[in-house]
């Protein structure tokens, strides 16, 4: 591992370490679900880095676009071999979280910087393959994808229509003579636009497309497809695929486009766990239309632990360097302080670090409710998967987009300096910004969330009822907050209160446009910009009531629950100081509630500032992982800041070539 003894630090950094009131050990094993989770991450990561293929070259940023996607290539192949070098390190990388770490922002972001082009494979098409299709097209394509022998990709968005599913035009018709589906791209819109690794990677993808069987259309289906031939991975014949050219960030992934053209598959390769098309073209439908959105649903999931990691890696790096670097005078006269002594900065960071363990606890609650609702649905029992996509949709926007504004909050934090590639922010925040589009626009996300708050208000209105993420909905009281109690979980039934009331003022404005003659959907759209605030509101509550009994069922000694405690606490009254107009508004806490609030976060600040490097520390971030020159462990910022400077290859001859074509003939045009 990286230098973890507290001597093998700068001053500054040593003295923070020498702060710490409670037991980093304990938050580390918290945030990776226990002891042991946390060794066979640490083991995991020993043996991963201590292997000198996973070195760069040079930095990715100073390669062409192609050297860039061949290096991340050759070090993701190299990841798939040593998965399948022996049984051991099968069963250590195999579980969830190996994967999830390897392919998103925990080891793997250390492995394959700028998107891992095998990503997709992991992420999407083996979960599609496990949630769509029956048992033995899960023993056939799982065997062979498992271990890489075919590659994929989860082929979705087209140029034309990313959004709206309903609206894709990519065709799959069956041909009952053959026993054949007809994959073909009918325009130019109908092109499929982004899909990870599609450009040159992958020689398979689990296409969506609308299928037809017997003249009828039947809406949007997943099927495997066949994209580059298994020996010279040259593409199929009526297969047009390439790659989309550069992008803000996850340059690596080789996103791709593809064209069918009247392409032939097995009747075999449609992914029939749901519903069926008989070989005579008799359809099968399935228990819910929507059951063929699954793989998204797990995806947003996922994206909720990827943002928190992401946010993590972000405030470990500005936090460390706000206590080394020193900057201006707090008082006249004195050495420059730290720059993490001023409030500002701590309002900047503390809430950072208190939003990773909201998201985490929030994440967790709705991975369990993920396994919980799709055992059931293989039971029959569909009564959950509204709530399920619903939490999933708010939790994916909510953790997005707290993560992307929380990372370039830290770049600032960090200066002139948190805008260099060294810094790594620029990267992460690249890398983070693209999950607030993928998997679901948020504002889409958000709008599906309102959906299912306005219906769950109206069953209320009919005394049905609800489901447990909204059941306060029944509850609502628009009275004032008549006691001085401000405790976790007053303030949680104040969040509650305030949401209520919004979701209530959002259905009685819905009514009035559709009593002033408007349809539903036109009155819907009248009402978005409010709608979408109920549902951020609601994803806030959610998080906020996850995060209290999250620290409650903690088993924690008495210093290390003080110190989470703490950032509970933050957590609950930033989000409320911020949006204190919701809560007045609504009754649910007086101005003089807001005052005291705003009194006791400037305490808070106050109470974690010296905890700050340590708990960051107990993030437990492998320096290979920060991949910082402003956040390592040590704290040797400067030197690593002209070290990589110095590796420039401007910097390796005095005078650049530029100069005797441009420069000179200009600057001495006139001799
Ligand atoms: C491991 C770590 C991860 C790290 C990341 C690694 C890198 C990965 C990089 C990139 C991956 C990105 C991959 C992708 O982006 S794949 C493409 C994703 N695309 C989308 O998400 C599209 C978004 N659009 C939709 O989901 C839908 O179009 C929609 C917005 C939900 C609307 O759907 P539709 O038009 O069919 O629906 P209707 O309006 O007719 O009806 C709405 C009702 O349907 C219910 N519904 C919708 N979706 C679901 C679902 N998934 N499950 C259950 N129910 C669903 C909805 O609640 C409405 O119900 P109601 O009763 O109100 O009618
Ligand atoms: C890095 C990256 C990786 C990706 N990987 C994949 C992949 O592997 N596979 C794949 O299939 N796709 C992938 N995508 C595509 C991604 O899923 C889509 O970009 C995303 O779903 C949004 O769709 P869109 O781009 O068509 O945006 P649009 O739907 O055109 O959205 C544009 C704007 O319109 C607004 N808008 C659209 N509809 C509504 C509405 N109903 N109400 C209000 N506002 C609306 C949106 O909020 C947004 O502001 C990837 C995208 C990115 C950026």
């Amino acid at each position: 591992m990286a230098a973890r003894k507290e001597g093998e630090c700068c001053e500054d950094l040593r003295r923070e370490r020498a702060k710490c009131s409670f037991n980093k050990e304990e938050l580390t094993y918290l945030m990776d679900g226990g002891k042991d989770k946390t060794l066979h991450r640490r083991k995991i990561e020993d043996i991963f880095l201590a292997d000198p293929e996973f070195l760069d070259p040079i930095r990715p940023e100073y390669m062409s676009h192609e050297e860039r996607y061949n290096n991340e290539l050759r070090k993701a192949c190299h990841m798939i071999r040593k998965f399948n070098e022996n049984e051991d390190m099968q069963q250590l990388v195999g579980e969830m979280e190996g994967i999830r770490s390897l392919m998103g922002s925990g080891l793997g972001v250390a492995l394959t910087k700028d998107g891992n082009p095998l990503a997709l494979h992991f992420v999407m098409f083996l979960p599609a393959i496990l949630g769509q299709g029956t048992v033995e097209q899960q023993g056939y394509w799982m065997s062979r994808a498992w271990t890489g022998e075919i590659i994929g990709t989860y082929a979705q968005t087209e140029l034309g229509h990313g959004t709206f599913l309903r609206g894709l035009e990519t065709t799959a018709t069956y041909d009952s003579n053959t026993q054949e589906f007809i994959i073909h791209s009918p325009t130019i819109t109908a092109t499929k636009w982004w899909p990870g690794g599609l450009g040159k990677t992958v020689n398979y993808a689990v296409v969506m497309a609308q299928l037809y069987t017997q003249g009828k259309c039947h809406g949007v289906h997943p099927f495997i497809v066949q994209i580059r031939d298994e020996e010279t991975h040259q593409s199929m014949p009526g297969v047009t695929v390439g790659e989309i050219g550069p992008r803000l960030g996850m340059n690596t992934n080789d996103n791709g486009f593809l064209r069918f053209n009247q392409y032939r598959i097995p009747h075999t390769n449609m992914l029939m766990k749901h519903s069926q098309v008989l070989k005579d073209g008799t359809y099968v439908k399935p228990a819910n239309d929507k059951l063929s959105y699954g793989t998204m649903v797990f995806v947003r999931v996922a994206i909720c632990f990827d943002a928190y990691r992401q946010l993590q890696r972000a405030v470990t790096i500005a936090t460390r360097y706000s206590a080394v670097r020193h900057q201006s005078e707090l008082v006249p006269g004195e050495p420059e302080p730290q720059i993490l002594e001023y409030q500002t900065q701590q309002y900047k960071l503390l809430p950072q670090i208190a939003t990773v363990y909201g998201i985490m606890f929030a994440a967790n609650d709705v991975w369990n409710t993920y396994n919980e609702v799709t055992g059931n649905i293989s039971e029959g029992n569909l009564a959950y998967l509204p709530e399920l996509h619903a939490l999933s949709c708010g939790l994916k926007a909510l953790s997005s987009t707290d993560a992307t504004n929380g990372v370039d909050v830290c770049r600032l934090a960090c200066g002139g300096h948190g805008y260099l590639a060294t810094s790594n922010l620029p990267r992460i925040y690249t890398t983070t910004t693209a999950a607030i589009t993928y998997e679901g626009e948020n504002t889409v996300m958000w709008l599906q969330v309102a959906r299912y708050l306005i219906k769950s208000y109206h069953d209320a209105q009919k005394g049905h009822r609800l489901q447990q993420s909204v059941s306060y909905l029944t509850t609502q009281s628009a009275s004032a907050h008549a006691t001085a109690d401000l405790s976790n979980t007053a303030l949680v039934a104040a969040y509650k209160q305030a949401v209520s009331v919004m979701v209530s003022n959002a259905a009685a404005h819905l009514q009035d446009h559709i009593s002033k003659g408007a349809v539903f959907e036109k009155a819907w759209n009248s009402c978005s910009v409010y709608l979408v605030k109920c549902a951020q509101a609601h994803a806030r509550y959610y998080t906020c009531e996850k995060f209290v009994d999250g620290v409650n069922r903690a088993e924690l000694s008495e210093g290390t629950r003080t110190v989470l405690l703490r950032l509970c606490r933050l957590y609950l009254i930033y989000h409320i100081t911020i949006n204190q107009g919701d809560f007045l508004r609504s009754g649910a806490l007086t101005g003089g509630d807001i005052s005291s609030l705003e009194k006791e976060m400037a305490d808070i600040l106050a109470a974690l500032r010296p905890d700050a490097v340590s708990l960051v520390d107990s993030f437990d971030i492998h320096d290979r992982v920060l991949d910082s020159s402003l956040g390592s462990w040590d704290g040797n910022v400067y030197q690593r800041l002209y070290n990589e400077a110095l590796k420039s290859p401007m910097n390796q001859t005095d005078v650049p070539q530029g100069y005797y074509k441009y420069l000179r003939p200009l600057m001495k045009a006139n001799l």
